[in-house]
């Protein structure tokens, strides 16, 4: 482990590498209300990784253990932690409430007109915003209260809004209820057993307690799309990382199992000419405006409602295709799904599957720097950019949480595909250049 001082000169040594960029480029040196550090190319996000990674190192060096782990649980017991609990807050309360929707996208406002247009008490708009501020979210000058670069997305990016709104509305219930689950139901192998389960409805899966509540279904849909932009799992990796051209002729149809409402059809549709896409999901919500399909992709993409725990129906298809189906469910739920595509199966056929991989190690910044070669950064040159520091192990412990699902090694994918069927037979597993996930190509051998 580097000493404070070697990592603080490193981290300023980065910083120098992307205020030069800056201003080579005639960009203006980032701030929070503007942010200039967006398409960057990869030797500069590679040195804006090692900024990001030596500062939070030297962060939680600086903290000492105890304030590492008080940071952690999110409850202050030293000066220098944050109350992070209460970050959450502040930024839930601005976006269930659209404060940012009041503010002017280029000028300045009033906290009471905030209140008025919001409905909120001008003290709850206060309190929130207020503390918004210390993270850099709105900003306040002489009574008045313009935007930062980050309150300006949450009042033009949807898709964001709703992003926000799932994770605290399904996932931090959730979070908080795992050790409950796994103590009353220790197998954690049960959709319906989870975390969850027992913060939102005992019993009952997380799919279907949404199926109940269509905006919330919505939100998760839309924040699946949004994912879809973070550069690390852009699905541009996929629509480039693999050859598709190969089947880019008529009469080849995809069947995109659990598709949501449809983002990587969409995206795949985009790139290509003939092919054609069924997207199936449990859930096809007509009335989604997600749905809605612009005029070159009309004829190219199909929605069918289907329960991919029963046969598959469309027994025609080249290729069936999984996007984060596979690591929302335990191994023995996971094998059910694949058991389900054989019938459809002939000799060629590919299962094609788009996940995110654990490596058999921890996955953090620091370890990842030192295995590069083989699990290469995933490079950020997208405004829609989310910290990928651990975004796999902390997806892992996501799928816990929501459904006993679990993400895998490409050892635990081997297996998975095994238990289904021997034909089941993996080509390759590879991760694309830059993405955080992997596509995983399944033959059938007859
Ligand atoms: C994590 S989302 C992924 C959606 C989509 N593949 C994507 O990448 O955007 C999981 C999807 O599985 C669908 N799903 C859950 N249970 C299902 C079932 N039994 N049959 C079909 N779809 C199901 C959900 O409705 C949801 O759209």
């Amino acid at each position: 482990m580097a000493s404070l001082t070697a990592l603080a000169e490193e981290a300023l040594a980065q910083a120098k590498k992307l205020d030069a960029y800056c201003l080579s480029e005639g960009r203006s040196l980032t701030s929070f209300d503007s942010d200039t550090l967006n398409d960057l190319p990869p030797d500069i996000s590679a040195a804006r990784d090692v900024l990001i990674n030596s500062s939070h190192t030297m962060k939680r060096l600086a903290l000492r253990p105890l304030g590492l782990l008080t940071e952690i649980i999110r409850f202050s017991l030293t000066y220098v932690t944050h109350f992070q609990s209460a970050d959450a807050l502040s930024l839930t309360a601005v976006n269930a409430y659209s404060l940012a929707d009041h503010v002017p996208l280029h000028g300045s406002t009033t906290l009471s007109e905030i209140a008025d247009g919001s409905g909120l008490s001008v003290q709850l708009v206060e309190r929130f915003m207020r503390h918004a501020m210390g993270n850099h979210i709105f900003t306040e000058e002489n009574g008045m209260v313009r935007h930062t670069a980050s309150s300006r997305l949450l009042a033009t990016l949807p898709d964001l809004k709703a992003t926000v709104s799932m994770t605290s509305a399904e996932t931090w219930p959730a979070v908080l209820k795992v050790i409950d689950a796994i103590n009353a139901f220790p197998e954690c192998d049960e959709p319906n057993e989870t975390g969850y389960s027992l913060a939102h409805e005992p019993g009952v899966t997380m799919f279907a307690h949404m199926a109940k509540h269509p905006e919330r279904m919505d939100n998760f849909g839309k924040a699946m799309g949004f994912y879809s932009k973070n550069d690390a799992w852009n699905v541009r990796h996929l629509v480039t990382g693999y050859a598709w051209s190969q089947f880019d002729r008529p009469g080849i149809v995809l069947v995109d199992v659990g598709g949501g409402q449809g983002s990587v059809s969409k995206a795949l549709a985009s790139a290509t000419k003939h092919i054609k896409f069924i997207v199936q999901d449990e859930q096809i919500s007509s009335n989604s405006d997600s749905l809605a399909l612009s005029d070159g992709l009309q004829g190219r993409i199909e929605f069918m409602k289907h329960d991919f725990f029963t046969e598959q129906p469309i027994k025609s298809a080249q290729i069936y295709f999984f996007r984060w189906i596979l690591h929302d469910w335990s191994d023995k739920h996971a094998v059910r799904i694949l058991k389900n595509l054989v019938p459809a199966m002939r000799d060629g056929t590919k299962v094609i599957s788009f996940e995110n991989i654990l490596k058999d190690g921890p996955e953090t910044k620091w370890t990842e720097r030192h295995a590069r070669f083989a699990f290469p950064f995933p490079q950020r040159a997208n405004l829609l950019d989310i910290e990928t520091d651990g975004i796999r192990r902390n997806g892992d412990l996501v799928m816990l949480a929501h459904f006993n699902g679990r993400e895998r090694t490409p050892e635990a994918f081997r297996d998975l595909f095994g238990q289904a069927d021997a034909r089941f037979v993996i080509e390759s597993i590879r991760r694309p250049e830059g993405c955080a996930m992997a596509i995983i190509e399944v033959i059938w051998k007859a």
